[in-house]
């Protein structure tokens, strides 16, 4: 369990948390109309008569949607219901044509799953926790207001009216700020893995209502807060730190707690009351009539099964085991799917190589590749080297043709060019040598300009090898094999 608690004036609370997640699905059309679900376009380009609500219209289910949601469930180990239903859940808005919105509360698609986040110490996750999902529905997502086009007057976008959301409900197993950013960062992992949804929280494809509350450990769980629409990890994160605190303050101020809907303000970093429980909604739910029961056929779910890709747990035991990579690199190489694909072309471009080959290959990417792209601003799938010319650059590593220090200079010159890195060793005469004749002599000049050195190395100064080395390098450019280097002087020295 974790061990975050917040220090009130009566003593320790622990924080309870439970997240409900709005995910958009990815596809080319909408959950019930054939209107494009494309984020970006000009304001009511994608609104088709369904969309817009127009009386007679009739949604019709679109099984591209339906697939993703599945594939989404069978990632989470849930259990998929052959038969659900789709009701109608009412309320009155202006960014709601319908006046209803059509979503699934009585018979979801997806029944109970699991995702589970890794030990972080640095976060104060003291092991791997396995959080409970208890459901993932699908649903309508509604347009979009727009306050700040005009003085007096505000307008509608039915561009997102109707694109499908898959809305996954955590159960209340989150104790800390932190699980619940690890749970949410594993959910995006997952969700892109599948290809169910690009996770993108800044465009709104992704979005949390954080419910939270507080109790002292062993207590029955408090009466919950919904803090509705959080956009971005950090923002989650600490908005239950402010909630918690705040519904502790209140409770030992003498005061209770009332199950209401709040808004998070990043800029005042609080939640604000924005509906409380007397104008709860009732929001009517029935099933929707224009829709049949959906039954999935058993040819359906086993497709679903087979087009689902390896996941990133799965993926991990693979590195860790099979490729023998250590348990740091194959956790960070599988975090994200765009990671883990390009280090897979890599390993592929390098003709499926070895234990040894493929763990030079990890540290490369890790520490190199990643290291250029910080620098340069740039993801993953933008790299300015190709899997193919990287696995070319750790391959002239391999064969001795470059050394350490040499790739690096090699690497730098492919990330401003874009040239192979044969092509650059050959031009720029960038190759190291293991001509001992050559080194040979350097390392006799090296030993000539440094006699007082050489003689207190022999009197018993071992440290001083590595001097020798480094003086003999320096000399060649950086380009002699350090291998033989060493051999050389051990020999010459004595
Ligand atoms: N005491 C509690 N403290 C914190 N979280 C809780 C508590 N009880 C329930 N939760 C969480 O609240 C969420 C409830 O979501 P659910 O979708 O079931 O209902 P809802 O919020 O009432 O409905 P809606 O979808 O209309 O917002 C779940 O994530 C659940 O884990
Ligand atoms: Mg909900
Ligand atoms: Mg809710």
């Amino acid at each position: 369990m974790s061990s975050y608690r917040i220090q009130g004036a009566t003593g320790e609370w622990e924080v309870v948390i439970g997240l409900e997640v709005h995910a958009q699905v990815v596809s080319n059309a909408k959950l019930f109309s054939g209107a494009s679900a494309a984020f970006g376009a000009e304001p009511n380009q994608s609104v088709s008569l369904v969309d817009a609500a127009m009386p007679g219209m009739l949604p019709v289910p679109n099984e591209e949607c339906i697939r993703q949601a599945v594939k989404t469930g069978m990632a989470l180990g849930a259990e998929i219901n052959r038969w659900s239903r789709f009701d109608r859940k009412n309320y009155f808005y202006a960014d709601l044509p319908q006046g209803y919105q059509i979503s699934q509360l009585y018979h979801p698609l997806v029944g109970e799953g699991t995702i589970t986040i890794d030990a972080d110490e640095k976060a104060g996750i003291a092991e791997a926790r396995t959080i409970g999902v208890e459901r993932l529905h699908v649903e309508q997502d509604a347009g979009k207001l727009m306050h700040d086009q005009h003085p007096t007057r505000s307008y509608v976008d039915l561009n997102r009216s109707g694109v499908a959301l898959m809305e996954i409900v955590s159960k209340p197993d989150m104790r800390s700020p932190s699980e619940a950013g690890a749970y949410l960062r594993k959910l995006r992992s997952i969700l892109r893995y599948v290809g169910s949804c690009d996770g993108n929280m800044e465009e709104g494809s992704m979005r949390a209502d954080v419910n939270v509350s507080v109790r002292k450990a062993g207590d029955p769980f408090g009466t919950r807060t919904e803090t509705k629409n959080v956009n971005s990890i950090r923002f989650v994160m600490a908005a239950i730190e402010s909630e918690a605190n705040r519904q502790v303050d209140v409770i030992e101020g003498g005061g209770k707690i009332v199950q209401e809907t709040r808004l998070y303000d990043p800029d005042r970093n609080e939640t604000r009351s924005m509906r409380s429980k007397e104008d709860a909604h009732d929001y009517r739910y029935f099933p929707d009539p224009d829709l049949l029961p959906l039954e999935l056929s058993e040819e359906f779910v086993a497709q679903c099964r087979a087009e689902l890709p390896e996941l990133p747990d799965a993926k991990r035991a693979r590195y860790e085991g099979e490729l023998g990579l250590p348990a740091y690199n194959a956790a960070v190489l599988t975090s994200d799917v765009e990671t883990a694909r390009w280090f897979e072309a890599l390993l592929d471009a390098a003709g499926k190589p070895g234990a040894e080959v493929a763990r030079a290959a990890s540290n490369w990417l890790i520490s190199d590749l990643f290291g250029a792209l910080n620098r340069l601003g740039k993801a993953i799938d933008e790299s300015p080297v190709s899997p193919r010319q990287g696995a070319e650059l750790l391959a002239l590593v391999a064969d001795g043709t470059l050394s350490g220090t040499l790739a690096k200079q090699v690497f730098e010159i492919m990330l401003e060019t874009g040239d192979d890195p044969a092509r650059i060793v050959e031009e720029r005469g960038l190759k190291q040598t293991s001509d001992t004749g050559a080194i040979e002599a350097v390392i006799a000049e090296v030993m000539a300009a440094n006699a007082d050195k050489v003689a207190e190395y022999r009197g018993g100064k071992d440290k001083l090898f590595g001097f020798f080395v480094g003086q003999t390098m320096k000399a060649m450019g950086g380009k002699a094999n350090p291998g033989v280097v060493n051999e050389l002087l051990k020999k010459t020295l004595g």
